[in-house]
């Protein structure tokens, strides 16, 4: 019997991420090959007539997974019955203005977009942030949907964590299919911790530590975490935009590890509400090494943090605190 189609929403959907990851949600990469999807766009009044442009070519396109498409800039019919929401919509930085300026506008979209999800989305309704920044806006979305578990709200950092398997694929000339569990510990901002002491590699002669393999700790402790760090700065520079076709992309593969499951022994980076787990503060939205099964995600526990992970983890974890106080004192 055919699947009842999922409603999924994507906010600040006429955007460059919104244009990439629409198409991709209804050709069934987000949710499965199988799943219909009625698509629920949102996005604000000045970019009312791009919005309907996307949805002119979402019905061009015919996606046979496509059984519906709502396009709106009312917020409460965007979240109505969703039980997945990508949230890509907010504000970006313009010349001149200060973090704070940034901060303050996304905080305030984000308390009022979480209104709308906590009274109108469906119970169980799995949240993806992307937008920057993402964690803190993730947090504030929890903060102001207390009805919506805390489990299930979430940031993206699976792009830092695809990111890091690209590098290392590149280094060692290897498939990046062959390439697992790299950890991006922290904030999706440059001060993120990406790991690779428990990272993997499929060889013939089975699978090696990436360290082993790489064989240059020098070159993993330096250069590698930095080019991760930066890549987002160095896609603005090379497209004069930042990253789309790889954010819609990471986005869907979140979506579906975290639905679908993780393959056995492979883990995963989400931006997850920290218990504690790692010595990292409870309270924060923090990037953690998770598995998932049955539609839940668990943070990886028990793996050995050395002195340098640890410090790398704490610096991480203090910017996030600092935007937490940014974050609230913006409310005020
Ligand atoms: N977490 C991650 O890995 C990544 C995050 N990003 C972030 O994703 C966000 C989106 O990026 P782009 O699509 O390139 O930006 P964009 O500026 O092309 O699109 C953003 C869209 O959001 C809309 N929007 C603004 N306020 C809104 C509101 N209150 N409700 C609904 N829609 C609203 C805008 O009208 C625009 O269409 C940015 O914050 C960017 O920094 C980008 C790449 C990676
Ligand atoms: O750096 C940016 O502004 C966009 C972003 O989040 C990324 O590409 O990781």
């Amino acid at each position: 019997m055919a699947k009842e189609p999922v409603r999924v929403l994507v906010t600040g959907a006429a955007g460059q991420i919104g244009y990439a990851l629409v198409p991709m949600i209804a050709r069934g990469v987000m949710l499965g090959a199988d799943q219909p999807v009625i698509l629920h766009m949102l996005d604000i009044p000045p970019a009312a007539e791009a919005l309907n442009g996307v949805k002119m070519e979402l019905l061009d396109a015919a996606f046979p997974l496509l059984k519906g498409i709502v396009a709106t800039t009312d917020v409460v019919e965007a979240c109505t019955g969703v039980s997945v929401a990508v949230m890509v919509g907010g504000f970006p930085r313009k010349d001149g203005m200060e973090r704070k300026d940034v901060m303050s506008k996304n905080v305030s979209i984000y308390k009022s977009q979480a209104s709308a999800l906590e009274a109108h989305a469906a119970p169980s309704c799995k949240v993806l942030v992307v937008a920057n920044p993402a964690n803190t806006n993730a947090l504030i979305l929890k903060e102001f949907a207390p009805s919506i578990p805390e489990k299930n709200i979430t940031c993206l950092t699976r792009l830092d964590h695809n990111r890091a398997l690209g590098q290392i694929a590149e280094k060692l000339n290897v498939q990046v299919t062959d390439v697992r569990n790299a950890i991006i510990w922290g904030n999706h901002s440059s001060t993120q911790y990406p790991d690779v002491n428990h990272a993997t590699v499929k060889t013939p002669s089975g699978e090696k530590p990436v360290r082993e393999l790489v064989a240059d700790d020098e070159w993993l402790n330096t250069e590698f975490i930095s080019t991760v760090q930066q890549r987002g700065a160095a896609i603005i520079k090379a497209r004069k935009q930042s990253s789309a076709l790889s954010a819609a992309s990471s986005a869907c593969d979140h979506i579906r590890d975290w639905v679908l499951g993780t393959p056995e022994g492979t883990y995963v980076s989400m931006g997850v509400y920290s218990d504690g787990s790692y010595g990292v503060p409870a309270g924060l939205i923090y990037s953690f090494p998770v598995t998932c099964s049955g539609g839940e995600w668990t943070i990886v526990q028990g793996l050995p943090i050395d002195e340098f992970s640890r410090k790398k983890m704490d610096a991480t974890a203090q910017e996030l605190s600092e935007e937490k106080t940014l974050a609230y004192s913006c409310l005020n």
